[in-house]
């Protein structure tokens, strides 16, 4: 049996990644409720619409409770939107609904709009290339202490590592490949 993981299921893309994370044993749990994360040692924050998901954290109280849990010992993987929430400064956004934990700023659309939606092969840590989706993705600028690139795409990151916390510009969850996924269960503690 596989990690118990939460995955964050207010908006956005959370089936697809409840669905890879089932396909690679681990056990998930659906987070809405501060109580949901009994137990479960990562969380996925999806993609989606960051200032959607950014207010359900707030009014279910779920932000402070996500907050003290990844200080503490939770795993995260932050995907396109999640990430924007996950980072300290969001360019031209107010702080409210965001777990602004990871030392980044994240400009949001900076790859341009849905019609410009586009994909690429990012060399993933040094190795074989893996195919990004970007979706009106986010671009991750002046990465803190402590962090560390796991892909570039045109020479900056969109994907990096901080702590336990993954975060990417991109959408693994709707690609076949699975080392993002496998990545973040590897960080989640037993
Ligand atoms: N695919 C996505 O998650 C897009 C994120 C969206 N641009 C936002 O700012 O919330």
């Amino acid at each position: 049996m596989g990690p118990a993981v939460g995955v964050v299921a207010f908006q956005g893309a959370w089936r697809e990644h409840r669905n890879t994370l089932e396909s690679l044993g681990a056990s998930v749990r659906l987070l809405r409720r501060p109580e949901d994360l009994e137990g479960v040692s990562g969380v996925v924050l999806p993609g989606g619409e960051s200032t959607v998901i950014g207010r359900f954290l707030e009014q279910s109280g779920l932000a402070p409770a996500l907050r003290a849990s990844l200080e503490e010992r939770t795993a995260l993987l932050a995907t396109c939107a999640g990430a924007i929430l996950a980072c300290r400064e969001v360019e031209g956004s107010p702080p409210q609904g965001r777990l602004g934990l990871v030392p980044a700023r994240a400009v949001r659309n900076a790859y341009g709009g849905q019609r410009e939606s586009f994909e690429a092969d990012l060399p993933w840590e040094g190795g074989d290339s893996l195919r990004g989706i970007f979706i009106r993705a986010p671009r991750f600028e002046d990465l803190g202490e402590g962090t560390r690139v796991l892909a570039r795409h045109r020479g900056e990151p969109v994907a990096f590592l901080w702590n336990r916390c993954l975060l990417c510009a991109f959408h693994p969850e709707l690609g076949e490949d699975l080392r993002v996924h496998r990545r973040f269960l590897d960080l989640c503690p037993s």
